[in-house]
Protein backbone atom coordinates (compact mmCIF):
# COMPACT_ATOMS: atom_id res chain seq x y z
CA UNK A 1 0.00 0.00 0.00
CA UNK A 2 1.52 3.44 -0.62
CA UNK A 3 2.06 6.05 2.11
CA UNK A 4 -0.76 8.19 0.92
CA UNK A 5 0.60 11.30 3.45
CA UNK A 6 3.95 11.57 1.25
CA UNK A 7 1.97 11.24 -2.48
CA UNK A 8 2.02 14.64 -4.10
CA UNK A 9 -1.17 16.38 -3.67
CA UNK A 10 -2.94 18.82 -6.45
CA UNK A 11 -5.54 21.28 -6.10
CA UNK A 12 -6.06 23.82 -8.66
CA UNK A 13 -3.32 23.48 -10.67
CA UNK A 14 -0.72 23.48 -7.87
CA UNK A 15 0.84 20.35 -7.01
CA UNK A 16 2.29 20.18 -3.25
CA UNK A 17 5.21 17.24 -2.45
CA UNK A 18 3.55 15.57 -0.10
CA UNK A 19 0.36 16.15 2.05
CA UNK A 20 1.82 17.98 5.24
CA UNK A 21 0.85 21.58 5.69
CA UNK A 22 1.73 24.12 8.80
CA UNK A 23 -1.22 25.05 10.07
CA UNK A 24 -1.22 29.23 10.43
CA UNK A 25 0.05 30.03 14.13
CA UNK A 26 0.42 33.66 15.12
CA UNK A 27 3.90 34.15 16.28
CA UNK A 28 2.97 37.67 17.64
CA UNK A 29 6.50 38.65 16.53
CA UNK A 30 6.23 41.83 14.76
CA UNK A 31 8.64 44.65 15.85
CA UNK A 32 7.50 47.99 16.19
CA UNK A 33 4.12 47.28 16.09
CA UNK A 34 3.81 47.47 12.10
CA UNK A 35 3.26 44.20 10.73
CA UNK A 36 6.63 43.40 9.04
CA UNK A 37 7.97 40.33 8.61
CA UNK A 38 11.08 40.19 10.30
CA UNK A 39 14.13 37.61 10.97
CA UNK A 40 11.93 35.38 13.57
CA UNK A 41 9.48 35.08 10.80
CA UNK A 42 11.90 34.30 7.93
CA UNK A 43 13.64 31.69 10.25
CA UNK A 44 10.43 29.52 12.16
CA UNK A 45 9.03 29.67 8.46
CA UNK A 46 12.03 28.61 6.27
CA UNK A 47 12.70 25.92 8.62
CA UNK A 48 9.62 24.48 8.30
CA UNK A 49 10.24 23.68 4.90
CA UNK A 50 13.82 22.66 5.45
CA UNK A 51 12.20 20.02 7.58
CA UNK A 52 9.76 18.91 4.25
CA UNK A 53 6.56 20.17 5.15
CA UNK A 54 4.65 20.14 1.45
CA UNK A 55 2.74 23.50 2.09
CA UNK A 56 3.28 26.18 4.90
CA UNK A 57 0.63 28.67 5.65
CA UNK A 58 1.77 31.73 7.23
CA UNK A 59 -0.48 32.72 10.55
CA UNK A 60 -3.36 35.11 10.52
CA UNK A 61 -2.08 38.46 8.68
CA UNK A 62 -4.64 41.46 9.18
CA UNK A 63 -6.02 43.11 5.93
CA UNK A 64 -6.47 46.19 8.23
CA UNK A 65 -4.54 47.57 11.34
CA UNK A 66 -7.71 47.34 13.09
CA UNK A 67 -8.06 43.54 12.45
CA UNK A 68 -5.00 42.26 14.84
CA UNK A 69 -5.08 40.26 17.08
CA UNK A 70 -2.54 42.19 18.88
CA UNK A 71 -0.24 44.26 18.33
CA UNK A 72 2.39 42.02 17.13
CA UNK A 73 0.32 40.30 14.55
CA UNK A 74 1.59 40.45 11.10
CA UNK A 75 -0.19 42.70 8.76
CA UNK A 76 -1.03 42.63 4.73
CA UNK A 77 -2.79 46.06 4.88
CA UNK A 78 -0.46 48.20 3.03
CA UNK A 79 1.76 47.66 -0.06
CA UNK A 80 4.95 48.03 2.34
CA UNK A 81 4.17 44.80 3.58
CA UNK A 82 5.09 43.17 0.36
CA UNK A 83 8.60 43.75 0.11
CA UNK A 84 9.18 40.71 3.15
CA UNK A 85 6.53 38.77 2.40
CA UNK A 86 8.03 38.05 -0.77
CA UNK A 87 11.10 37.48 0.43
CA UNK A 88 9.88 35.25 2.79
CA UNK A 89 7.65 33.36 0.32
CA UNK A 90 10.94 33.07 -1.99
CA UNK A 91 12.70 31.46 1.01
CA UNK A 92 10.33 28.86 1.57
CA UNK A 93 9.90 28.50 -1.87
CA UNK A 94 13.54 27.52 -2.26
CA UNK A 95 13.39 24.91 0.24
CA UNK A 96 10.50 22.93 -1.95
CA UNK A 97 7.50 23.53 -0.07
CA UNK A 98 4.94 25.59 -1.33
CA UNK A 99 3.43 29.06 0.19
CA UNK A 100 0.06 29.95 1.59
CA UNK A 101 -1.65 32.64 3.69
CA UNK A 102 -4.39 32.97 6.05
CA UNK A 103 -5.47 36.71 5.23
CA UNK A 104 -7.70 37.35 8.56
CA UNK A 105 -9.65 40.31 10.31
CA UNK A 106 -9.98 39.51 14.64
CA UNK A 107 -13.20 41.06 14.64
CA UNK A 108 -14.18 41.72 18.39
CA UNK A 109 -11.10 39.54 19.87
CA UNK A 110 -8.71 41.99 18.13
CA UNK A 111 -6.71 43.27 21.73
CA UNK A 112 -5.90 46.31 20.89
CA UNK A 113 -6.40 50.48 21.77
CA UNK A 114 -9.60 52.13 19.74
CA UNK A 115 -12.83 50.94 18.11
CA UNK A 116 -12.48 47.28 17.64
CA UNK A 117 -15.62 45.73 14.91
CA UNK A 118 -18.05 43.38 14.97
CA UNK A 119 -21.50 42.23 13.53
CA UNK A 120 -23.01 43.12 16.67
CA UNK A 121 -21.98 44.84 19.78
CA UNK A 122 -21.48 41.97 22.21
CA UNK A 123 -18.42 41.61 23.87
CA UNK A 124 -16.44 38.22 23.67
CA UNK A 125 -16.30 37.97 27.57
CA UNK A 126 -16.24 40.90 30.51
CA UNK A 127 -12.88 41.86 30.16
CA UNK A 128 -12.97 42.24 26.79
CA UNK A 129 -14.16 45.68 25.02
CA UNK A 130 -17.78 46.02 23.75
CA UNK A 131 -17.17 46.06 19.67
CA UNK A 132 -18.81 48.75 17.27
CA UNK A 133 -21.68 47.10 15.48
CA UNK A 134 -20.54 47.34 12.25
CA UNK A 135 -22.19 49.91 9.63
CA UNK A 136 -22.52 48.94 5.83
CA UNK A 137 -19.75 50.93 5.13
CA UNK A 138 -17.59 49.33 7.22
CA UNK A 139 -18.89 46.57 6.07
CA UNK A 140 -17.81 46.95 2.31
CA UNK A 141 -14.49 48.64 3.70
CA UNK A 142 -13.48 45.42 5.32
CA UNK A 143 -14.39 43.24 2.43
CA UNK A 144 -11.92 45.34 0.68
CA UNK A 145 -9.61 45.10 2.32
CA UNK A 146 -9.41 41.38 2.01
CA UNK A 147 -9.63 41.83 -1.83
CA UNK A 148 -6.30 44.46 -1.28
CA UNK A 149 -4.46 41.66 1.16
CA UNK A 150 -5.41 39.13 -2.03
CA UNK A 151 -3.32 41.22 -4.51
CA UNK A 152 -0.26 42.02 -2.19
CA UNK A 153 -0.47 37.98 -1.52
CA UNK A 154 -0.42 37.29 -5.28
CA UNK A 155 2.24 39.92 -5.87
CA UNK A 156 4.19 38.56 -3.03
CA UNK A 157 4.45 35.17 -5.00
CA UNK A 158 2.41 32.94 -2.76
CA UNK A 159 0.72 29.76 -4.17
CA UNK A 160 -2.60 29.47 -2.21
CA UNK A 161 -4.67 31.77 0.04
CA UNK A 162 -6.39 30.90 3.01
CA UNK A 163 -9.51 33.25 4.38
CA UNK A 164 -9.79 32.98 8.37
CA UNK A 165 -13.15 32.22 9.07
CA UNK A 166 -12.76 30.45 11.86
CA UNK A 167 -11.51 30.84 16.08
CA UNK A 168 -14.16 33.77 16.77
CA UNK A 169 -13.09 35.85 15.02
CA UNK A 170 -14.59 38.46 11.96
CA UNK A 171 -15.85 36.01 9.74
CA UNK A 172 -17.02 33.75 12.30
CA UNK A 173 -18.58 36.37 13.96
CA UNK A 174 -20.80 37.18 10.76
CA UNK A 175 -21.48 32.97 10.54
CA UNK A 176 -22.50 32.30 14.40
CA UNK A 177 -25.77 33.40 15.34
CA UNK A 178 -24.17 34.02 18.86
CA UNK A 179 -22.64 36.96 17.61
CA UNK A 180 -24.43 37.72 15.07
CA UNK A 181 -27.76 39.72 16.25
CA UNK A 182 -28.20 41.96 12.70
CA UNK A 183 -31.35 42.56 11.38
CA UNK A 184 -29.93 43.82 7.82
CA UNK A 185 -29.46 41.59 5.19
CA UNK A 186 -26.60 40.55 6.99
CA UNK A 187 -27.77 38.53 9.83
CA UNK A 188 -30.94 36.86 10.69
CA UNK A 189 -30.87 33.55 8.49
CA UNK A 190 -28.24 31.38 7.90
CA UNK A 191 -28.07 32.64 4.48
CA UNK A 192 -28.00 35.87 4.96
CA UNK A 193 -25.43 35.20 8.25
CA UNK A 194 -22.87 34.11 5.18
CA UNK A 195 -23.33 36.62 3.39
CA UNK A 196 -20.19 38.92 4.52
CA UNK A 197 -18.22 35.53 3.87
CA UNK A 198 -19.57 35.17 0.36
CA UNK A 199 -18.82 38.82 -0.56
CA UNK A 200 -15.22 38.22 0.97
CA UNK A 201 -14.93 35.31 -1.50
CA UNK A 202 -16.29 37.09 -4.35
CA UNK A 203 -14.09 39.84 -4.14
CA UNK A 204 -10.81 37.79 -3.85
CA UNK A 205 -11.81 36.20 -6.37
CA UNK A 206 -11.22 38.98 -8.39
CA UNK A 207 -8.20 39.25 -7.89
CA UNK A 208 -6.72 35.68 -7.03
CA UNK A 209 -7.34 32.65 -9.42
CA UNK A 210 -5.00 30.18 -7.73
CA UNK A 211 -6.18 27.57 -4.69
CA UNK A 212 -8.49 29.43 -1.89
CA UNK A 213 -9.39 27.49 1.27
CA UNK A 214 -11.95 28.72 3.87
CA UNK A 215 -10.68 27.81 8.01
CA UNK A 216 -13.64 27.11 9.51
CA UNK A 217 -15.00 26.41 13.34
CA UNK A 218 -17.59 23.85 12.55
CA UNK A 219 -18.69 23.28 16.19
CA UNK A 220 -19.88 26.12 18.28
CA UNK A 221 -20.11 23.48 20.72
CA UNK A 222 -23.00 25.29 22.39
CA UNK A 223 -26.45 24.38 21.81
CA UNK A 224 -27.70 28.25 20.55
CA UNK A 225 -24.69 28.38 18.06
CA UNK A 226 -23.20 26.19 14.25
CA UNK A 227 -22.86 22.75 14.26
CA UNK A 228 -21.21 20.45 12.29
CA UNK A 229 -24.85 19.88 9.80
CA UNK A 230 -25.17 23.79 9.38
CA UNK A 231 -21.66 23.30 7.79
CA UNK A 232 -22.12 20.88 5.52
CA UNK A 233 -24.56 23.34 4.50
CA UNK A 234 -22.38 26.25 4.38
CA UNK A 235 -19.26 24.18 2.84
CA UNK A 236 -21.91 23.40 -0.33
CA UNK A 237 -22.33 27.54 -0.50
CA UNK A 238 -18.76 28.24 -0.85
CA UNK A 239 -17.86 24.82 -2.93
CA UNK A 240 -20.32 27.04 -5.00
CA UNK A 241 -18.58 30.46 -4.52
CA UNK A 242 -15.53 28.65 -5.87
CA UNK A 243 -13.67 27.48 -2.68
CA UNK A 244 -11.46 24.33 -3.04
CA UNK A 245 -11.20 23.58 0.57
CA UNK A 246 -12.13 23.40 3.69
CA UNK A 247 -9.61 23.87 6.42
CA UNK A 248 -11.71 22.51 9.47
CA UNK A 249 -11.08 23.33 13.30
CA UNK A 250 -13.75 24.36 15.64
CA UNK A 251 -14.89 26.32 18.63
CA UNK A 252 -13.71 29.79 19.97
CA UNK A 253 -16.68 31.67 18.70
CA UNK A 254 -17.81 32.17 22.35
CA UNK A 255 -16.60 31.04 25.74
CA UNK A 256 -17.49 27.09 25.87
CA UNK A 257 -16.14 23.94 27.63
CA UNK A 258 -14.73 21.12 25.36
CA UNK A 259 -12.66 18.30 25.69
CA UNK A 260 -9.75 17.19 23.26
CA UNK A 261 -8.45 14.38 22.60
CA UNK A 262 -6.20 13.15 19.33
CA UNK A 263 -8.45 13.58 16.07
CA UNK A 264 -11.05 15.48 18.05
CA UNK A 265 -11.84 17.26 14.98
CA UNK A 266 -11.45 14.82 12.30
CA UNK A 267 -14.91 13.71 12.43
CA UNK A 268 -16.56 17.32 11.44
CA UNK A 269 -13.74 17.22 8.12
CA UNK A 270 -14.54 13.61 7.48
CA UNK A 271 -18.30 14.88 7.58
CA UNK A 272 -17.97 18.25 5.35
CA UNK A 273 -15.90 16.14 2.69
CA UNK A 274 -18.22 13.45 2.63
CA UNK A 275 -21.64 15.31 2.68
CA UNK A 276 -20.66 18.75 0.88
CA UNK A 277 -18.01 16.50 -1.42
CA UNK A 278 -15.44 18.92 -1.14
CA UNK A 279 -12.07 18.31 0.27
CA UNK A 280 -10.71 19.26 3.51
CA UNK A 281 -8.01 19.72 5.78
CA UNK A 282 -8.09 18.08 9.13
CA UNK A 283 -6.43 19.98 12.28
CA UNK A 284 -6.42 19.30 15.86
CA UNK A 285 -3.96 17.09 18.06
CA UNK A 286 -2.56 15.20 15.02
CA UNK A 287 0.60 14.17 16.34
CA UNK A 288 1.66 10.96 14.85
CA UNK A 289 2.60 9.69 11.29
CA UNK A 290 0.33 6.58 11.71
CA UNK A 291 -2.80 8.72 12.96
CA UNK A 292 -2.25 11.05 9.98
CA UNK A 293 -2.05 8.09 7.53
CA UNK A 294 -5.31 6.69 8.98
CA UNK A 295 -7.28 9.92 8.38
CA UNK A 296 -5.88 9.94 4.60
CA UNK A 297 -6.40 6.54 3.58
CA UNK A 298 -10.34 6.55 4.87
CA UNK A 299 -10.86 9.46 3.23
CA UNK A 300 -11.46 11.83 5.80
CA UNK A 301 -9.44 14.36 5.16
CA UNK A 302 -6.95 15.42 1.65
CA UNK A 303 -4.60 17.45 3.92
CA UNK A 304 -3.17 17.10 7.43
CA UNK A 305 -2.69 20.55 9.15
CA UNK A 306 -0.08 20.43 12.01
CA UNK A 307 0.43 23.29 14.06
CA UNK A 308 1.59 22.36 17.94
CA UNK A 309 3.95 19.21 16.25
CA UNK A 310 5.52 21.43 14.27
CA UNK A 311 6.49 23.66 16.71
CA UNK A 312 7.95 20.86 18.61
CA UNK A 313 9.96 19.55 16.01
CA UNK A 314 10.27 21.40 12.65
CA UNK A 315 11.40 17.63 11.04
CA UNK A 316 8.20 15.74 11.83
CA UNK A 317 7.87 14.62 8.47
CA UNK A 318 11.14 12.97 8.61
CA UNK A 319 10.19 11.21 11.46
CA UNK A 320 6.69 10.64 10.15
CA UNK A 321 8.09 9.31 7.22
CA UNK A 322 10.42 6.51 9.65
CA UNK A 323 7.35 5.53 11.65
CA UNK A 324 5.73 4.39 8.40
CA UNK A 325 8.88 2.69 6.62
CA UNK A 326 8.64 5.42 3.73
CA UNK A 327 12.16 7.25 2.43
CA UNK A 328 12.03 10.82 1.67
CA UNK A 329 14.51 12.71 0.48
CA UNK A 330 17.39 14.42 2.48
CA UNK A 331 17.89 18.23 2.32
CA UNK A 332 21.49 18.06 0.26
CA UNK A 333 23.38 19.42 3.72
CA UNK A 334 21.75 17.00 5.84
CA UNK A 335 22.39 13.89 3.65
CA UNK A 336 24.72 12.23 5.25
CA UNK A 337 23.01 12.88 9.18
CA UNK A 338 19.51 12.44 8.13
C1 LIG B 1 0.83 29.49 18.91
C2 LIG B 1 -0.42 29.22 18.12
C3 LIG B 1 -0.90 30.19 17.25
C4 LIG B 1 -2.04 29.95 16.47
N1 LIG B 1 -2.44 30.89 15.56
C5 LIG B 1 -3.41 30.59 14.65
C6 LIG B 1 -3.67 31.43 13.54
O1 LIG B 1 -2.97 32.41 13.30
N2 LIG B 1 -4.68 31.07 12.71
C7 LIG B 1 -5.43 29.94 12.91
O2 LIG B 1 -6.35 29.67 12.14
N3 LIG B 1 -5.17 29.10 13.94
C8 LIG B 1 -4.16 29.38 14.78
N4 LIG B 1 -3.82 28.48 15.75
C9 LIG B 1 -4.52 27.18 15.79
C10 LIG B 1 -3.71 26.12 15.02
O3 LIG B 1 -3.56 26.44 13.65
C11 LIG B 1 -4.35 24.73 15.15
O4 LIG B 1 -5.61 24.77 14.56
C12 LIG B 1 -4.49 24.27 16.61
O5 LIG B 1 -3.31 24.55 17.33
C13 LIG B 1 -4.78 22.77 16.70
O6 LIG B 1 -3.78 22.03 16.04
P1 LIG B 1 -2.60 21.25 16.83
O7 LIG B 1 -3.26 20.34 17.81
O8 LIG B 1 -1.84 20.55 15.74
O9 LIG B 1 -1.78 22.29 17.54
C14 LIG B 1 -2.72 28.72 16.58
C15 LIG B 1 -2.24 27.75 17.47
C16 LIG B 1 -1.10 27.98 18.21
C17 LIG B 1 -0.58 26.89 19.11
Amino acid sequence: MTVKLFEPYEINNITLKNRIVMSPMCMYSCHNEDGMVNDWHYTHYTSRAVGQVGLIIVEATAVTPQGRISPQDLGIWSDDHVEGLTKLVGMIKAHGAKAGIQIAHAGRKAELKGDILAPSAIPFNEKMKTPKEMSITDIKETVESFRKAAERAKKAGFDIIEIHGAHGYLINEFLSPITNHRTDEYGGSMENRYRFLKEVINEVKTVWNGPLFVRVSANDYLSEGLDPSDYVTIAKWMKEDGIHLIDVSSGAVAPAKISTYPGYQVPFSEKIKREADIPTGSVGLITTGIQAEEILQNNRADLIFLARALLRDPYWPRNAAKELGHEIEAPVQYQRGW
